[in-house]
């Protein structure tokens, strides 16, 4: 005979450090084998457990006189009992071999009594330990649901304190990206205002040189100018030179002349002596005959002389018209040297004004190129300035840099915060779901809502106004409901109430937690159920458009779809 089942279920040893888990396993064990008592349990080692009813049949035996048997540390034993053993129990009939024999019956009957007693005993401590499990899982719900809302709270507040990093960031990194366009727009600028002075620069310089190269022309013109004024210099005096020595000839010239003038004037005196000799001849003619033949002789060897000094005289006139010739064609020359002499003295004049032009210019190009240095010098100080300006760019330009470098890392530091932070809330999420899931699971997978409706007007004809009334014990407040019929009253208990006081609000504020549910990926039905008229429709739809009367879809799509929303904040993609 195997040996009696509360024998097996000995409490277990009251260590201090084991008692919490023995206590939940004897729940648990407890549980199990309520449910299907003949499963082999652990503690049975694998072997079915005896049936509770042969428990009961051998109790006489295991009590004799003395009283009932008693577990270890419990005074009254511990029966277990199925279904179908209290159902047995209930059907077995008093079977007596004479049916006369009261004493017999007597005894049968009492033994069915106190079989029955056990059976109500265990049917007390099942329902205590019930009532005790019912607590322990309420406060285990009780601390579950604070831990998730503290651990809600915390989410928020890191999630909010996160977000105003985050914004904060972004406006530094905007800050940060403006001044950067600010510092390369003024670089930029920078660079071409030294563009613009280099080339400004450049052009001075080709000016200068073209300006330089001018000067060394007009120098060398200048130079050339003044060659060709002193060989005009020379040249006139040269020419001078000519001039005094024509005039010098000319004036010989004219002494000759005047001295063959006096020649012929001597000659024509003496012609005139002659002739006057020949009349004093002819005179003497008559008488001197023969002095005429020899005065004759003497006139022809006259004649002679005469003609020979008439050939002398031409001779002499054309020598004389040969030197006038010569002296014209000398006064000629003069007059033209003359000429030349004045054209040479315009051209000197004429050098002089351009050599003064030439100076003139030389100088109007010495004061430009004064000016045009002074112009390079003060584009060299403004290119100077500009360089610092640039130097100085360039060191701010390298300043924002690092700055910028440096809230890179920052902005990388940060970031790597963030996405600790991101995966510690992606972590805290699956928790909080986990959680979720397992108070929604403590609470009952499946529920059923009462909810009842205000009376309407029609429903106030029949007079039955006070049919529904709400039990207000401490067990069953806001679970129960009492129907009045026919005097008698029937009690109703769900996991819920709702008064007719009751809201649409207070009603989602139950169903939330399963549309929370729905959104963390597990399956969720919600249906609604009655006679016609109770109000199905207007606890699932109710007035849409309206901001109280609103019902549990619409309620239900407002919380998806923020849900949704704070979600994609978050980084979420559908
Ligand atoms: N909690 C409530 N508060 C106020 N009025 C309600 C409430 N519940 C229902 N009603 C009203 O009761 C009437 C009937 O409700 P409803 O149409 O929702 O019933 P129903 O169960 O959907 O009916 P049916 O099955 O015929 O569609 C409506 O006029 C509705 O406004």
């Amino acid at each position: 005979m195997a040996p009696p089942r509360n024998q097996n279920r000995a409490p277990l040893p009251s260590s201090p450090s084991n008692s919490k888990y023995a206590t939940d396993e004897v729940t648990v064990d407890k549980k199990r084998k309520i449910a299907n008592p003949r499963m082999p349990t652990a503690a049975t080692g694998g072997r079915p457990t005896r049936q509770a009813l042969s428990v009961v049949n051998a109790a006489p035996d295991l009590a004799p006189a003395s009283g009932p048997p008693s577990t270890a540390g419990s005074d009254s034993p511990v029966f277990e009992f199925a279904k179908e053993d209290v159902e047995a129990l209930l059907a077995e009939k008093l079977k007596t071999k004479n049916k006369f024999n009261t004493k017999e019956k007597c005894d049968l009957m009492s033994e069915y009594i106190r079989r029955l007693k056990l059976c109500v005993k265990w049917f007390q401590q099942l329902e205590e330990n019930n009532v005790t499990q019912q607590a322990s899982l309420k406060s285990l719900l009780e601390s579950a649901e604070k831990k998730c809302n503290e651990m809600e709270v915390l989410m928020k507040a890191k999630e909010e304190e996160l977000n105003s990093i985050i914004m904060e960031l972004r406006k530094t990194i905007d800050a940060l990206q403006e001044k950067c366009a600010k510092e390369e727009s003024a670089k930029s600028e920078a660079m071409d205002s030294f563009s613009r002075e280099k080339e400004a620069r450049d052009a001075a310089e080709k000016l200068q040189a073209s300006v330089s190269e001018e000067l060394k022309r007009s120098q060398q013109d200048n130079s050339s100018a003044n060659q060709k004024i002193q060989s005009l210099n020379e040249m006139y005096k040269r020419l001078q030179e000519y001039n005094t020595s024509l005039q010098q000839y000319n004036s010989k010239l004219q002494s000759e002349l005047a001295s063959t003038n006096e020649t012929l004037k001597r000659v024509e005196k003496e012609k005139a002596a002659v002739f006057e000799n020949l009349s004093t001849l002819r005179g003497h003619y008559t008488s001197l005959q023969e002095q005429l033949s020899s005065s004759r002789a003497v006139q022809d060897e006259a004649v002679k002389q005469k003609e020979s000094l008439a050939n002398e005289v031409g001779c002499l006139r054309g020598d004389l018209q040969k030197m006038r010739d010569d002296r014209d064609q000398q006064l000629y020359q003069v007059q033209v040297l003359n000429a030349e002499l004045l054209k040479c003295k315009e051209c000197t004049g004429k050098s002089v004004a351009e050599l003064e032009n030439m100076t003139v210019r030389a100088n109007e190009l010495e004061a430009s190129c004064l000016s045009q240095s002074e112009q390079i010098n003060r584009l060299q100080e403004k290119l100077t300035f500009a360089e610092k300006r640039l130097e100085m760019s360039d060191m701010s330009a390298l300043e924002t840099r690092t700055g910028y470098e440096e809230q890179k890392k920052i902005i990388f530091d940060l970031h790597q915060r963030l996405a600790d932070a991101e995966t510690k809330v992606v972590e805290g999420e699956k928790l909080r779901k986990k959680l979720h899931n397992t108070i929604l699971e403590l609470k009952g997978n499946i529920r059923v809502f009462c909810r009842v409706r205000p009376l309407l007007s029609e429903d106030c004809v029949g007079g039955e106004a006070n049919v529904i009334s709400f039990p207000t014990s401490m067990e069953a407040q806001g679970r129960s409901i009492d129907l009045a019929q026919n005097g008698q009253k029937h009690s109703f208990t769900f996991d819920k109430v709702f008064t007719p006081e009751a809201s649409q609000q207070d009603v989602f504020v139950e169903i939330s937690q399963l549309v929370q549910s729905a959104l963390d990926g597990y399956k969720v039905c919600i249906f609604a159920y009655g006679q016609t008229g109770s109000g199905k429709t207007h606890t699932m739809m109710g007035n849409p458009e309206s901001s109280e009367n609103k019902g549990l879809i619409p309620r239900t799509l407002e919380q998806v779809f923020e849900t949704r929303q704070s979600l994609q904040a978050q980084g979420w993609k559908l």
